[in-house]
This record gives C-alpha cells, sequence and structure tokens, in this order.
C-alpha cells in the first residue's frame, strides 16, 4: 500500500516514521512536486492541486477537523478530487479535550468575574464584586457535533444550564437541544455564553451577526473556536460598545494572522488566542488514520467521511 503525505508545516519524518509503523505494509512517502508515482490514500492539509489530480486514490484524510479549506479548493478545482474518491476529516483524535480545557477555563473565569477583577486591578482598585449566579449563565453551543460534544460533556459538572444548537436534535444528557434555523432564536433567547463549534459553510458564514448577537442575553460573552468567517467582527465590536456584550474570547480571525493593524488587538475587553484552541495530535491522529484505512481495506463503512454536499 502506497501512502502519499503533504502538509505545510508538521514534522513530515514524524508522521512518515509513525504511519509506516503503524500500518503494516503501507510505504509511506513525503510527496513533493513533480511526484506522479502511485499511491492509494493521500494525507493532507492545503495540499497542492497537482498533489491529488489525476490519481486513482482509495481515499484522502485531511489531517485536520475542518474541512473548508480543501473544500473552497474543490470549488475551484472540481478535478483534484473526482466525487467517488471519499474525502475524510480528523474526528476529536485529541481536540475534543484540548477544546474542553479551553472552554471551560474560559467560562470559569468569566464567572468568576476575573474580567472585571483584572480590570480593577489595572486602576489598583480594591472591590469585592457581587457574585454571578449559575442559573444566569447559560451556556449555548452553536454547532454540537464532535467538539460541541465534548466540551458539552466537560461543562456539565459545573451546573450551569447548558444547550445547543444543531443541524439536527441532538440527546446529550443535561443538554437543552435546539434545531435548525427556526430554533435559532429560541436558542439564542436567555443565552449567556456563546460558544461557537460550527463547521465554515455557506449556511453559517457570518451567521455570528449584530441580529444574533442582540438576540442573546444582556451582558453576554461570546467565544469563537471554529472559523473566522463566522463572526462578523465589526459586528462584534459594536456590541462590545454598546454594552450589549461583556466580553469576547477569540481564537480564529477573519484574516490570520490577525493583521496588526485589526482593533480587535486593542480592545480591552476582548481576549485573543493565535489559533490554537485544538491542533492536530500526531499520535491520535494516526491510530485514527490506521483504524480507518484498516477499515476500508476490509470494506467496512468509516465514520469521519465529509458530506461534500453538506459541506462539512
Ligand atoms: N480553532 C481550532 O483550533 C479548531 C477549530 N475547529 C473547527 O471546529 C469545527 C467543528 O468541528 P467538529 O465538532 O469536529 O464538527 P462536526 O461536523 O462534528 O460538528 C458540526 C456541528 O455543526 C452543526 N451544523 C452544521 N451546519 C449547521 C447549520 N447550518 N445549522 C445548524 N447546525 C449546523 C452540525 O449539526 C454539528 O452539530 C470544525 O469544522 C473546525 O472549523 C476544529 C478544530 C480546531
Ligand atoms: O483542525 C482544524 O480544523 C483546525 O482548525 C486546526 O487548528
Amino acid at each position: 500500500m502506497d501512502i502519499i503525505f503533504y502538509h505545510p508545516t508538521f514534522d513530515t519524518s514524524y508522521w512518515i516514521k509513525a504511519l509506516s509503523e503503524a500500518i503494516p505494509g503501507a510505504r509511506v512517502r513525503e510527496w513533493k512536486r513533480g511526484d506522479n508515482e502511485h499511491a492509494d490514500y493521500a494525507l493532507v492539509w492545503h495540499p497542492p492541486v497537482e498533489m491529488l489530480q489525476g490519481r486513482d486514490l482509495k481515499a484522502v484524510f485531511a489531517l485536520g477537523a475542518g474541512v473548508d479549506s480543501i473544500l473552497s479548493k474543490l470549488k475551484a478545482h472540481p478535478e483534484m478530487l473526482p466525487e467517488h474518491i471519499p474525502l475524510f476529516r480528523l474526528e476529536d483524535t485529541g481536540m475534543g479535550q484540548q477544546m474542553q480545557e479551553y472552554a471551560v477555563s474560559q467560562v470559569l473565569h468569566w464567572f468568576r468575574r476575573f474580567d472585571d477583577y483584572q480590570a480593577l486591578k489595572q486602576q489598583s482598585h480594591w472591590e469585592p464584586l457581587a457574585d454571578y449566579q449559575r442559573e444566569d449563565f447559560t451556556v449555548g453551543l452553536l454547532g454540537a457535533g464532535v467538539l460541541g460534544s465534548k466540551v458539552a460533556e466537560a461543562l456539565a459538572p459545573w451546573g450551569f444550564p447548558l444547550r445547543c444548537w444543531s443541524r439536527t436534535r441532538k440527546e446529550y444528557p443535561g443538554v437543552e437541544s435546539f434545531a435548525g434555523a427556526e430554533e435559532l432564536p429560541a436558542f439564542l433567547k436567555g443565552t449567556r455564553v456563546l460558544i461557537n463549534l460550527l463547521p465554515n459553510t455557506a449556511e453559517t458564514v457570518g451567521i455570528i451577526n449584530h441580529d444574533l448577537l442582540n438576540q442573546l442575553a444582556d451582558q453576554s460573552y461570546v467565544m469563537n473556536l471554529a472559523r473566522g468567517v463566522h463572526l462578523v467582527e465589526a459586528d462584534l465590536l459594536k456590541a462590545l460598545d454598546s454594552g450589549k456584550l461583556k466580553g469576547a474570547m477569540l481564537d480564529v480571525y477573519s484574516r490570520e494572522p490577525l493583521p496588526v493593524e485589526s482593533p480587535l488587538w486593542a480592545h480591552p475587553r476582548v481576549a485573543m488566542t493565535p489559533h490554537i484552541a485544538a491542533v492536530t495530535r500526531p499520535a491520535e491522529a494516526v491510530d485514527y488514520i490506521t483504524r480507518t484505512i484498516g477499515l476500508l481495506e476490509q470494506g467496512k463503512p468509516a465514520t469521519g467521511q465529509v458530506d461534500r454536499q453538506r459541506g462539512y
């Protein structure tokens, strides 16, 4: 079995060694320009068109959870990957735990008013503030798939009212489920902390805009952990400045790296990280890919296949 690998920033030698050891009989090589030799599987992130085009592959694996960049490339170059070749993405593979850490720590930060205490510290001002009440701190997850469900699971023991919004209804213990566009207003009403874990699709671009933010509880918080294009940054800044929103925690941006001139950098109530909420954990990803290739080789169904029409 021949496997080609391409990632613009990963330690390719680690992956080649780990995959070669994990998959019996696999010959794994780094794909380089001009390589048209046979391959059964391709493991990719931001692949050049010529890497995949014209190959009779059994499957392609995206080396991340979000497949928006490869799907948008496919729109421009459908010849890169004919419909009959399945595209898989990484499901969790260690990202669930990272999202749990990120979301729980930030929700608790806001709930215990550490943002306010930091602001008071700037003024050398000593003042114990009134506690927030759990029942006023409803956490709403936009997107309740692999990562959203893990975040809900980690938040559950903290006792905040939890709800999620997704395409189809979910049955997660202790989580109120809202489904479809018609239930979005009910989901937003009363949500105090909004955590975005939607995929980037034609339907979700710009979803966190003025209209949506206005429907949240007053003095609410927004955490964007999915993609920058979900959030209309100018609307977020307006909502913060009007007092509708109390704070935002952003991991992803409309442009990455975020340009130095972005007003987000200087805003006192915007906390930021540089797209690190959850990164691909190589060992877990190799396990998942090994398992999935094993199932495909036996003609058995495997999870993680991207629905190209749906866009995620
Ligand atoms: N910031 C970071 O470091 C990372 C960000 N991500 C982002 O997180 C996203 C989510 O990842 P997973 O949970 O693995 O995806 P998933 O496919 O398992 O879950 C997606 C969820 O969104 C919902 N959804 C999709 N379209 C919808 C619509 N139009 N209306 C209502 N609900 C809709 C689905 O029903 C599902 O609940 C990825 O697509 C990626 O963009 C993923 C990993 C790391
Ligand atoms: O896996 C993804 O989609 C990511 O955003 C990784 O950072």
